[in-house]
């Protein structure tokens, strides 16, 4: 069988972490961030392609094609921490409907206990798993929990 990849797509302003308001998004980087994933995928014999993107179109762009390779059965799944855009895009939540691509919504922080406007995801009616609050180990945690998809 060949190998399935897991896409990672990260939205805007998470390249800036590390010094993004580390009391909330801690230290590690974006590139720590990366090579959790790496190790992740790696341990469960899974391809990575890890992006980010500030741009809402390039995020749709991502999942059509994360979509292509689950129209073929090569996608292990999604994993999208679409930073803002989880809070407005009905693009980004038609992306994935549109595609059927197994997806988890990821959140570094706890959403839940942040501001009202944080609360409402649009990405979770389309999310096969939802997974805030646990830093960035949440990522390591979503490629366990998709592996087993
Ligand atoms: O950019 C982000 C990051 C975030 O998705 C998180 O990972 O905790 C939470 C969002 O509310 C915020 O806009």
């Amino acid at each position: 069988m060949s190998q399935k990849t897991v896409f990672v797509l990260n939205g805007p302003n998470l390249n800036l972490l590390g010094t993004r308001e580390p009391h909330i998004y801690g230290a590690h980087t974006l590139a720590d961030v990366q090579q959790l994933c790496q190790s992740a995928c790696e341990r469960h014999g899974l391809a990575l392609q890890f992006r980010q993107s500030n741009h809402e179109g390039q995020l749709v762009d991502w999942v059509h094609e994360a979509g292509r390779l689950h129209a073929d059965g090569r996608l292990a799944g999604l994993v999208l921490n679409a930073g803002a855009y989880t809070h407005t895009s009905v693009a980004l939540l038609d992306a994935v409907k549109g595609t059927g691509v197994p997806m988890v919504e990821l959140h570094i922080s706890n959403v839940h206990a942040r501001e009202p406007f944080r609360h409402h995801s649009y990405l979770s009616a389309a999310a096969r798993a939802v997974l805030c609050g646990f830093g960035v180990q949440g990522y390591v945690l979503a490629i366990d929990g998709l592996a087993q998809w």
